[in-house]
């Protein structure tokens, strides 16, 4: 056997070795690239975002829904140039059927939304908390893949919906400690550009694209951006007009430019004024360069921020009226957000907010002789029943590894099975906060 493959029997053990890998070394242990495992500390973490994410969408009356990872490539065919659709993490099935891994949620809801139809009656509050993916050059290196908490609310036209969602977005960050000192939301409203560009008698079906660059004008050089409006036959005054029109923050600024009568200025004006009512208007600010680069928003659009300006953005998302309709079902009103699982991590942790998550159990139970292992099964099933955690020792351990065992896991007890006591019917308890020992009757566990 080569050296390899007693490594791989050190790891199995002789029995049980398995073929020698190809080229005679341990296989490649590392996950595909731009994909994350998560061991046990990490899982902890990542349980206790989702955990919190579940408890805010309770919180919020939502129910919680969930779809494939794998969905037919066509729910993403979309022709503004987003990224999201240019890095599909697509593939030809067995069946010659063009498929992908999902790179959002949205669509899926879209399409649930739809499959149910008259059944689904209105408004739905729905969440999901799902894996999804883009197939990037790994030459810039960033991930293919993480985990989206999205909340939606289908069937209410007015920002009343879009109100909701923020101030699930606020409760959540106040759940963790994250306060409107660390953190702004930008809202604007895509009909602020819509109106831009009908004043320049651009066609409406560039306004999708029209987004989709603007919403690079923080990433890329504003000559870029202006190259590209050029390239989708903009004149250069109507990007002029627009860029301008981007650099708005303050409602007063946007009702001169528009008048009072302007969708977008009512709709602003009433989500602010909504905002105060909850409380949160604090996190609140008008940004008129906030576009967000998905192509089928049609209104209010959002993001979170970190004030420091260090990550990029925590949150975002925005209504989406015309989704459905472009699916071929009837035009539904709706607006929901994406949050990621990593940027908020990467605050949590400049904030120094993240929790300190250890495995625990409640009881460790220690058979003294392997003997007496059946009865140490009959211990644990007690315990079990009565809702305790508890972890059996195996392996024939010693005691001595069986407390530094306890301590690692901060258990509260040790209970130990010896034949002296078991004869008598009990077993030794350890608490091992107070040190205090004392045996036991089985039936007073
Ligand atoms: O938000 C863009 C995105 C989509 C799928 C996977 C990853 Br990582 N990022």
């Amino acid at each position: 056997l080569s050296a390899s493959a007693t490594t791989q029997e050190s790891v199995r053990g002789p029995s049980q070795a398995g073929p020698p890998s190809t080229d005679g070394g341990v296989i490649d242990t590392s996950p595909p690239r731009g994909t994350r495992d998560f061991p046990p500390e990490d899982m902890r973490l990542r349980t206790w975002l989702f955990n919190n994410f579940r408890e805010v969408s309770s919180l919020f009356g939502f129910e919680e829904i969930d779809f494939p990872v794998l969905e037919s490539e066509e729910l993403y065919i979309r022709k503004a140039g987003e990224e999201i659709t240019q890095q599909l993490y697509n593939f030809e099935d067995k069946g010659g059927r063009r498929v992908t891994l999902r790179p959002e949620l949205t669509p899926s809801l879209a399409r649930l939304v739809l499959q149910k139809g008259k059944s689904a009656s209105l408004p739905l509050k729905w969440f999901a908390i799902g894996q999804c993916w883009r197939y990037e050059r790994m030459t810039r290196g960033r991930r293919r893949e993480h985990y989206q908490w999205n909340m939606d609310i289908i069937g209410i036209p007015g920002v009343e919906a879009e109100a909701e969602l923020l101030s699930a977005i606020v409760a959540f960050f106040s759940k963790l400690g994250i306060t409107s000192s660390d953190v702004g939301i930008k809202i604007s409203n895509r009909k602020v550009l819509q109106e831009v560009l009908g004043r320049s008698v651009i066609p409406e079906s560039s306004f999708a694209a029209v987004c989709v660059i603007v919403d690079k004008i923080e990433k890329i050089p504003r000559a870029e951006v202006e190259k590209e409006l050029t390239a989708l036959g903009l004149p250069v005054e109507a990007v002029d007009t627009i860029l301008r029109a981007l650099t708005l923050r303050s409602l007063d600024d946007l009702e001169e430019l528009l008048g009072s009568d302007n969708e977008a200025v009512v709709e602003l004006k009433q989500l602010f004024e909504l905002a105060r009512g909850y409380g949160f208007e604090d996190w609140l600010q008008f940004d008129a360069s906030v576009v967000r680069g998905l192509a089928y928003y049609t209104g209010t659009v959002f993001e979170a921020f970190d004030r420091t300006g260090t990550l990029r953005a925590i949150c975002g998302g925005g209504r989406y009226d015309k989704l459905l309709s472009t699916f071929g079902g009837v035009d539904t009103p709706a607006c929901g957000f994406g949050f990621g699982d990593a940027v908020i991590v990467e605050l949590l942790k400049e904030k120094k907010l993240l929790p300190e998550l250890n495995h625990e159990v409640d009881d460790i139970v220690m058979p003294l002789e392997e003997e007496l292992r059946p009865q140490a099964a009959i211990v644990a099933a007690r315990l079990r029943t009565q809702g305790r955690r508890v972890d059996v020792v195996m392996g024939n351990k010693k005691m001595k590894w069986a407390f530094k065992h306890a301590e690692r896991l901060q258990a509260k007890r040790m209970v130990i099975l010896g034949s002296t006591e078991w004869a008598k019917g009990s077993v030794r308890v350890k608490d091992l906060s107070s040190r205090e020992e004392k045996d036991l009757p089985l039936e007073e566990l």
